[in-house]
């Protein structure tokens, strides 16, 4: 039970050796704490006894109380109002998550309602669906999903984030509770793999799940503003995971499937090599067959590969045949199997997301463990791509406005020239700019995932890959732009690390693994139009 003090029992604690102030009427005692404060004690010193609040979220973000309300605060004031929501920064008015309805609640229907209000209502912070407007995409299990995912997040992610960040590492317990919560059988592109897992996602019936609901957890997973984090827990999984699931030997999925699903075992992609990146056809990591074509024996490097380090399982590719696409195939090489070497390599983003280089030695890999046929990988690496692009888009676009959302939020309380920034037209401009392209560019995404849907596989190949291509570099220009220009907005803050404009310092350096990645935006913008010029001549183009 928290203590209730008055203010003068708060002002009898006005000195060095007993610290104590108010923040939003609640009372911390910073005595021990001020010989650590990276602000310094002597400016503490000066509100000792007093209220604090207006001081506090001068310098502060919510993400500081987060993280200190536990260790620090002793009490609250008894002039503190019962139910009163914390003062600006405002989080997010909390909702029940509605119960998900039985029978299938209606998403892709014109008769769907306006879902309720959630999040900051900070306009373009959020998709538009989040903030009461209508959308044909969205029923209540999207809504009761994201009020599960953002309840975890705000609680047990988001406050460590940039610790993890700096360690390089997130705690393993992270991952396995991905596992845990059912979210890794939902995020492979395919429907809810159900069967594989015994504990399904609390908020959404396996049967309802789709793609849409994919969205939301890797958009929701995003809002922590860190490509490292998210990298870690479905960076590796969400690309290397697939092909397993789609192509493997039902021998080998049920084999193994269920450990990677659980979060207890790790699988990642490893198709980039020192000397072919976009140029997938080109690997050289060989395979040969043994003399009694029972193995095929592995040597051979990748590099960039995430998750790496910490992986059991490498979907891999390999030249099994001559040169060029046809001679590729691909192994799920088991580390088990020996040797597998891995060593962490340091990059200018996504720290905590462990960037690997492989090396295979003489690596004896059973032919059960082929995925698809053999030298057919190079389809299968294809058909994974919408997939691996589709989530860098999701990612982008909340990265966007994250950055959009605490420029707004810093841009409503810092002044110069005797007015707050958002006064400034100079900086409203930079923020229009940055709406603009998020929302068209998220419209764009909602039209592509629901012709996911609606597609087979191999048509969505086929007839999306154009538009995903081309949005994918949309996406990551996008997300550039706005790190850069809330980054302007926060000047030296998200110059130098942590503190309020850290999440804008680590987005900016993360910009290169979006953009680099999952096809150069050079590549896809070219490929967009190749790609759709080639199937709209096959559909009857005219021109
Ligand atoms: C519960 C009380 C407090 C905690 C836990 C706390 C914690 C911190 C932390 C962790 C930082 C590092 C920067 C960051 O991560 O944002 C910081 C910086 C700072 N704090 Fe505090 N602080 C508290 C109260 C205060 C108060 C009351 C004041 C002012 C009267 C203050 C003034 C500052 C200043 C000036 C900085 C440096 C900001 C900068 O680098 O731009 N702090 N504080």
């Amino acid at each position: 039970m928290s203590k209730i003090f008055t203010q003068s029992d708060v002002a009898a604690h006005s000195k060095p050796d007993s610290l104590w102030i108010v923040i939003d009427g609640d009372v911390y005692d910073l005595t021990k704490f001020q010989d650590e404060h990276p602000g310094g004690k002597k400016i503490l010193q000066k509100v000792a006894g007093k209220d604090a609040s207006k001081q506090f979220w001068k310098y502060h973000n919510e993400a500081i109380l987060k993280k200190y309300q536990k260790q620090l605060q002793i009490g609250s004031l008894d002039t503190k109002p019962k139910a009163e929501e914390p003062p600006a920064p405002a989080p997010a008015p909390k909702k029940e998550a509605p119960k998900p309805k039985a029978a299938a609640a209606p998403a892709h229907g014109e008769e769907a309602e306006a879902l309720d209000p959630f999040g900051s209502l900070i306009p373009f912070s959020d998709p538009s669906w989040y903030q009461g407007y209508h959308s044909p995409y969205y029923n209540e299990t999207h809504a009761a999903l994201r009020a599960e995912v953002r309840e975890w997040i705000e609680k047990e992610i988001e406050p460590f984030v940039t610790e993890w960040d700096e360690k390089k590492q997130v705690p393993p317990e992270i991952y396995k509770e991905m596992g845990r919560r059912g979210y890794l059988a939902g995020l492979l592109g395919t429907k809810y793999q159900k069967d594989y897992v015994k504990n399904h996602v609390k908020s959404v019936p396996p049967e309802q799940w789709d793609l849409f609901h994919e969205l939301v957890l890797t958009d929701e997973l995003s809002r922590t503003g860190s490509g490292g984090f998210v990298w870690n827990v479905i960076g590796g999984f969400g690309i290397g995971c697939p092909p397993l699931v789609k192509f493997g030997k039902k021998s080998l999925v049920d084999r193994i499937l269920p450990g990677i699903l659980s979060g207890e075992k790790r699988i990642c992609l490893a198709i980039t090599e020192p000397d072919a990146g976009s140029d997938v056809a080109n690997i050289t990591c060989e395979a040969k067959l043994s003399e009694d074509g029972k193995y095929y024996i592995v040597n051979g490097e990748k590099k960039w590969i995430t998750n790496g380090i910490w992986c059991d399982y490498f979907t891999t590719a390999v030249r099994t045949g001559g040169p060029g696409m046809d001679g590729v195939s691909l192994l799920l090489i088991e580390r088990d199997f020996g040797g597998v070497s891995t060593r962490r390599m340091d990059c200018q983003g996504v720290w905590s997301s462990g960037t690997t280089y492989i090396t295979f030695e003489d690596v004896k890999v059973p032919v059960e463990n082929l995925i698809g046929k053999e030298n057919k990988g190079f389809r299968v690496i294809m058909t994974n791509f919408n997939h691996e692009r589709i989530g860098i888009i999701i990612q982008c676009l909340r990265f966007s406005r994250v950055c959009f959302e605490e420029a707004v939020k810093y841009a409503n309380k810092r002044r110069t020239f005797g007015k707050k920034l958002i006064d400034h037209p100079v900086i409203r401009l930079k923020l229009a700019h940055m709406a603009r392209q998020i929302e068209a560019s998220y419209n764009w995404l909602e039209n592509i995932i629901y012709q996911c849907q609606k597609m087979g596989e191999t048509e969505a190949m086929l007839r999306l890959g154009g538009a995903i291509a081309g949005l994918k570099a949309q996406a990551t220009v996008t997300f550039e732009f706005c790190a850069r220009e809330a980054s302007q907005i926060f000047g030296g803050l998200s110059y130098s690390r942590g503190g309020q404009g850290g999440k804008i310092e680590r987005l900016y350096r993360d910009v290169r693994a979006y953009a680099i990645p999952g096809g150069s935006e050079e590549i896809m913008l070219d490929l967009s139009i190749r790609q759709s010029m080639r199937v709209h001549k096959m559909i009857g183009m005219k021109l």
